[in-house]
């Protein structure tokens, strides 16, 4: 398939390794300087690129008639919109704060936990994410993914990088050297602690999952998650 790459960096730069390796043909290669010119001869685009940058490259994709996965962190407060623009133009859309296997499975035995942890006001939960120093947004979309998952299975109501009050979940966020990304849900009560942890070696995992997502949505309408994708569900 012939694929868009909207953002080509350290993210960009593995995809085209991987989608070259599974046979596909990369289109365009969008940075912050060129224009969007190949994009209508795309299958399928992928998004990496900065949180400023998301809404327009999605949008885009819309009006071009192109599916797009989006892996890009720190722009959802545009997400609605995003969703009312797909259905206005029947379009194809994933968007994942993590495109990886493990962290998929992490956030599934994440909610299940929640949801045990539930029923013991004992332990108070906290979270935190580790990334490389060029991060530019904190905490990590997947930190966030995490919080809500804790959050739509029990009493906790919101995630905070300040101190938490009641029924909020504190999140750490540290950016060390060049940290592909570690995150760890902690459960603590004042005589034991559960922790459950994902740590990503290196960017390969989020960059297949993508390359698999957007093979994935070729010939499908409307917008879908990684759990669709997975079949997680
Ligand atoms: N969902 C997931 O699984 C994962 C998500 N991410 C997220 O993906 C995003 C990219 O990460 P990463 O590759 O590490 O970041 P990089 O900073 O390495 O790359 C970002 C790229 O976006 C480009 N860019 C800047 N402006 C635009 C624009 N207007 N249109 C298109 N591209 C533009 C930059 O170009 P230039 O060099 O010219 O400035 C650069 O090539 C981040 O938001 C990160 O949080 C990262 C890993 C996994
Ligand atoms: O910026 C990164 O590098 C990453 N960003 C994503 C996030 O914000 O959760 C996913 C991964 O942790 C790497």
């Amino acid at each position: 398939m012939k694929i868009a790459l909207l953002g080509y960096g350290k993210m960009g730069q593995v995809i085209e390794r991987i989608a070259l390796e599974r046979g596909h043909e990369i289109v365009l290669k969008k940075d912050e300087f060129n224009t969007y010119e190949g994009l209508s001869n795309a299958d399928v685009a992928i998004d990496f690129s900065v949180p400023t940058a998301a809404v327009s490259n999605i949008s885009n994709c819309f009006h071009a008639n192109v599916p797009v996965i989006s892996g890009t962190t720190g722009w959802l407060e545009h997400y609605d919109e995003m969703l009312a623009l797909c259905a206005a133009k029947n379009g194809g859309f994933i968007s994942s704060s993590n495109f990886s296997l493990g962290v998929n499975i992490f956030f599934e035995l994440n909610e299940y936990l929640a949801k045990i942890m539930s029923k013991f006001d004992s332990y108070t939960v906290d979270m935190e994410e580790i990334h490389h120093t060029q991060k530019l947004d904190a905490p990590s979309g997947t930190a966030i993914s995490l919080a809500k998952g804790v959050i739509e299975n029990s009493s906790y109501t919101n995630w905070t990088l300040e101190s938490p009050k009641a029924n909020e979940i504190h999140i750490e966020a540290k950016r060390i050297g060049s940290v592909p990304g570690t995150h760890t849900v902690t459960y603590n009560s004042s005589v034991d602690a559960i922790e459950i942890k994902h740590t990503a070696h290196n960017r390969e995992g989020f960059a297949l999952g993508a390359v698999i997502a957007a093979e994935w949505i070729i010939g499908k309408q409307g917008v879908f998650t990684m759990k669709d994708v997975l079949n997680l569900e």
